[in-house]
């Protein structure tokens, strides 16, 4: 997917499971800089998609730029790359994990469904470790899903409550 760049509001999942997690978590704020909106407190998350691994932070963050949603994804995959991230296992463990979450541009959200870019993300209404944090930081926040747009509150409580309860904030746990 390309475009022209353009004033654009993105919302990004931020996680990592394996050394360093703070610091790797850390990492996309400094990257952002000045394009950094929001960020929601850093959140404790049991790993979702049936790969046994140690739990996750994750954090959702909103950023506002003149870059194309293609822009935003190659931001997110510098920062991984940055943190050394490979591809093993799908849903494995990683050192850092940038996920392009939603994309408004002109307050328009962005839907694709490029395989390389795929808007809003297709997993994100499915995953209370995006969701909790995101609602933290913008608590009307909505989502176009299969079946039309949907306040994020109502995708979160469809949810089952074990999903929910996997999510706590960090500082709660350590
Ligand atoms: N909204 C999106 N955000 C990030 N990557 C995306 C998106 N849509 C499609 N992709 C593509 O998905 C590919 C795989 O991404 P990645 O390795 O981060 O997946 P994953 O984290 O294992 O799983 P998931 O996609 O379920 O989060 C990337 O190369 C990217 O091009
Ligand atoms: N809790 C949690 N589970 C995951 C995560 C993540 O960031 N947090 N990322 C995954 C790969 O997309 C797979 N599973």
């Amino acid at each position: 997917m390309t475009g022209r760049p353009g004033a654009s509001r993105v919302v990004l999942s931020v996680g990592a499971n394996l050394a360093e997690r703070d610091a790797r978590l850390a990492s996309v704020i400094a990257a952002l800089g000045d394009r950094l909106v929001a960020a929601s407190d850093v959140y404790t998350t049991a790993p979702w998609g049936g790969v046994h691994q140690d739990d996750f932070l994750n954090q959702t963050l909103i950023a506002e730029a003149d870059l194309s949603p293609a822009d935003w994804l190659a931001f997110c995959h510098d920062c991984e790359r940055a943190a050394d991230r490979t591809r093993e296992v799908r849903w494995g463990p990683r050192t850092l994990d940038v996920d392009v979450i939603s994309v408004e541009v002109d307050g328009v959200a962005v839907r694709s469904d490029d395989p390389d870019l795929t808007l809003p993300h297709p997993r994100a209404a499915e995953r209370a470790f995006v969701l909790v944090p995101w609602l933290q930081i913008e608590p009307d926040a909505r989502l176009w899903t299969p079946t039309g747009e949907r306040a994020v509150t109502d995708l979160l409580e469809a949810l089952p409550a074990t999903e929910r309860s996997g999510v706590r904030r960090a500082e709660a746990t350590r």
